[in-house]
């Protein structure tokens, strides 16, 4: 079966879909240098498994060290490419950091990836790259717009250098950009490690109800939406992951005859903060501490994804529910309360 090098592996996504494309029979090698991730992630990984997955912790932005990967690995077929930092608000205080680690890293892999004719690429984007669009419902064709950080710019920038990079290679490239993914694998066994206070909901959510945080606060109830509240398209983690297998076995396939594709990856369903809150009251049994606050500055009104392009082509069919995105996170949460190796992640510091 192929090898595949998963770039960020011991990260968040990256480690579900290192578990499904295990499960579909591809062997798999991790580069992640851990500057926001604990290697024991891993662990996680061969327990559900029964496989080891060698991690080379490697600073992609370092050329010489990344290429050394591709000697010592000449049989590889694949790069699903997930590493990055992913941070919104740390990359509109330091976007040089951002800037440098997200595209040099990119660029160090492409020149690998020329050097060694790797034939399939696929890159994590987002749906940021849309900005505040002008529909809610938004299409691979929708025009991006001015990303609203760093970060965003740094996808946008990621899919032009692969779209110019792909036209002068022979490398076949998927770009996948996620809407939100949220929840864990059904094993507790992996799952999100946010570094310090989550910025992001279900992490706040899981913390507050097992009293990490005294409460959460929702950004705003006066959007113009069903309830006031801002609209989001999440998606369970191990579906993404298993759109990433589905990508290279597309590619695999010679299916990519446009050369660099885009695809969204949501349910193709909206949803709100306050009915995210419910689904996760409902299925945990906790009352959660919640208030109203004011709007985050930078947040879009709402946002989801037509999806019915990686259904068609990629044979995509997202199926796990709000309820099993929401009792995922909550088993994992519970989880990390007893295992505190994991804990551990959080030695790390923002750089
Ligand atoms: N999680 C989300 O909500 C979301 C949404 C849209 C897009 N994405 C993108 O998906 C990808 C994966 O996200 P995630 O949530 O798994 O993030 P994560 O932070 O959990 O994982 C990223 C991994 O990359 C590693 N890494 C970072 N820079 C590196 C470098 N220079 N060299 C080697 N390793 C490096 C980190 O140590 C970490 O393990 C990222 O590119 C992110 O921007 C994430
Ligand atoms: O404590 C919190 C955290 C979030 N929210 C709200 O919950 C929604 C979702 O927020 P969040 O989980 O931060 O997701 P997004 O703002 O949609 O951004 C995420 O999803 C984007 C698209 O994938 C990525 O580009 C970003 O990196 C990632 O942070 C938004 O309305 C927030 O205002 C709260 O009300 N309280």
């Amino acid at each position: 079966m192929a090898k595949i090098l998963v770039t960020g592996g011991c990260g968040y996504i990256g480690s579900h879909t290192i578990v499904d494309l295990i499960e579909n029979g591809y062997e798999v090698i991790c580069v992640d240098n851990n500057s926001r991730s604990n290697p024991a992630v891993l662990e996680g990984v061969q327990k559900i498994t029964g496989k080891t997955v060698k991690n080379y912790k490697v600073d992609l932005c370092n050329f010489d060290d990344t290429f050394a990967i591709f000697q010592e690995n000449e049989d590889i077929s694949g790069i699903i490419h997930f590493a990055a930092y992913k941070a919104v608000g740390e990359s509109v205080e330091k976007p040089l950091l951002y800037f440098e680690n997200n595209l040099y890293s990119l660029i160090s892999l492409l020149k690998c990836v020329q050097e060694f004719s790797i034939p399939w690429f696929v890159f994590s984007s987002s749906c940021t790259v849309y900005g505040e669009p002008d529909q809610q419902m938004v299409t691979e064709e929708t025009p991006p717009k001015p990303a609203a950080s760093p970060y965003g710019y740094t996808k946008q920038m990621g899919e032009q250098i692969l779209g110019e990079f792909q036209k002068a290679s022979k490398t076949q490239a998927i770009l996948l950009r996620y809407f939100n993914p949220v929840g864990a694998h059904p094993s507790g066994l992996i799952g999100e490690l946010p570094i310090g206070k989550p910025q992001n909901l279900v992490p706040a959510i899981t913390q507050t109800a097992i009293g990490k945080l005294p409460k959460m606060m929702v950004f705003g109830d006066d959007y113009p939406t069903r309830d006031g509240s801002c609209v989001r398209d999440y998606i369970h983690v191990c579906d993404i992951a298993h759109a990433h297998t589905l990508a290279i076995k597309y590619l695999q396939k010679g299916h990519n005859a446009a050369g660099c594709e885009v695809f969204n990856l949501g349910t193709g369903n909206g949803v709100t903060v306050l009915e995210a809150i419910k689904a996760f009251e409902k299925v945990s049994g906790v009352k959660l501490n919640y208030e109203i606050g004011p709007r985050r500055p930078g947040d879009i009104m709402a946002i989801y994804a037509n999806n019915d392009k990686a259904k068609m082509r990629l044979g995509w069919n997202p199926e796990r529910t709000l309820e099993e995105m929401m009792s995922t996170a909550w088993n994992w949460e519970l989880k990390l309360k007893q295992d505190s190796s994991l804990h551990e992640n959080s030695n790390f510091q923002m750089n």
